[in-house]
């Protein structure tokens, strides 16, 4: 019998939550320990913060380069958040999911709706909650990346996006960190070994069936 696993469909999983709530490290450590998995680098054009690597956190592109890429329909999807603009790259993620591989999105509600719409049966919608509101400012002023006025801002939007839980195949609160990555690592395994993104099984029932002993 042959160990060939493929082929096979990527899984889309994304992973949203109001800012601050934890979803970026989660999906570090996501990375970090899966090898296979690629993280879809969003273009945007907020600007660049404090330890941010241009092209590994995040594609830095003016508002005209941005509307430029709209207008050549090169997103997926895209979105205002926060007062900026920011997109998911289709040609990456086209190219990932020929070759079966698994796509990451650290990407807000309205890009889990979208990419949803666009490719129901690849993509897998995660939404993360924090514990609290209160403790989501917490996270947001200890993480000292932003400026009072968009922590606010950003504090100002949480429910709003918090609403829109109901729309997640999957939603957990990001208590205690370990629990939270165990919870989201055992989502991405489930769902990578669903039957039908596993199109190598029907050629294996049929080798196994056929196997004379
Ligand atoms: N379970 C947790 N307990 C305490 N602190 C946490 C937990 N998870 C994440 N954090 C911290 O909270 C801060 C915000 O986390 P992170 O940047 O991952 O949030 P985010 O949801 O990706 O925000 P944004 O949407 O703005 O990118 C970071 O300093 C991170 O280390
Ligand atoms: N719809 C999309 N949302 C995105 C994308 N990339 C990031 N985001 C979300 O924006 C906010 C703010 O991010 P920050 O890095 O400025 O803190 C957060 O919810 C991100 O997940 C994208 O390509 N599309």
């Amino acid at each position: 019998m042959s160990n060939e696993r493929t082929p096979r469909r990527g899984v889309l999983l994304i992973v949203a939550s109001p800012s601050g709530a934890g979803k970026t490290s989660l999906c570090r450590r996501l990375m970090a320990d899966h090898a296979g998995l690629e993280l879809s680098i969003s273009m945007t054009t907020r600007p660049i913060r404090p330890g941010e690597v241009a092209d590994r956190d995040y594609h830095f592109v003016s508002h005209e380069e941005f509307q430029r890429l709209i207008d050549e329909d090169a997103f997926l999807e895209w979105a205002d958040v926060h007062g900026n603009r920011y997109g998911s790259p289709r040609a990456p993620i086209d190219r990932a999911l020929a070759e079966g591989r698994d796509v990451l999105f650290d990407i807000d509600w309205q890009g889990a709706r979208d990419i949803a719409e666009k490719c129901p049966d690849d993509a897998v919608r995660v939404f993360i909650l924090p514990p609290s509101l209160e403790e989501l400012r917490r996270r947001l002023v200890t993480r000292s990346q932003d400026d009072d006025e968009v922590i606010e801002r950003r504090i100002q939007n949480a429910k709003g996006e918090i609403a829109h839980c109901d729309m997640f195949d999957y939603v957990f609160v990001n208590d205690d960190f370990d629990r939270s990555y165990a919870e989201l690592a055992h989502i991405y395994h489930a769902e990578r070994s669903k039957r039908r993104r596993n199109l190598w099984v029907a050629h294996y029932r049929d080798a196994l069936l056929n196997e004379v002993v």
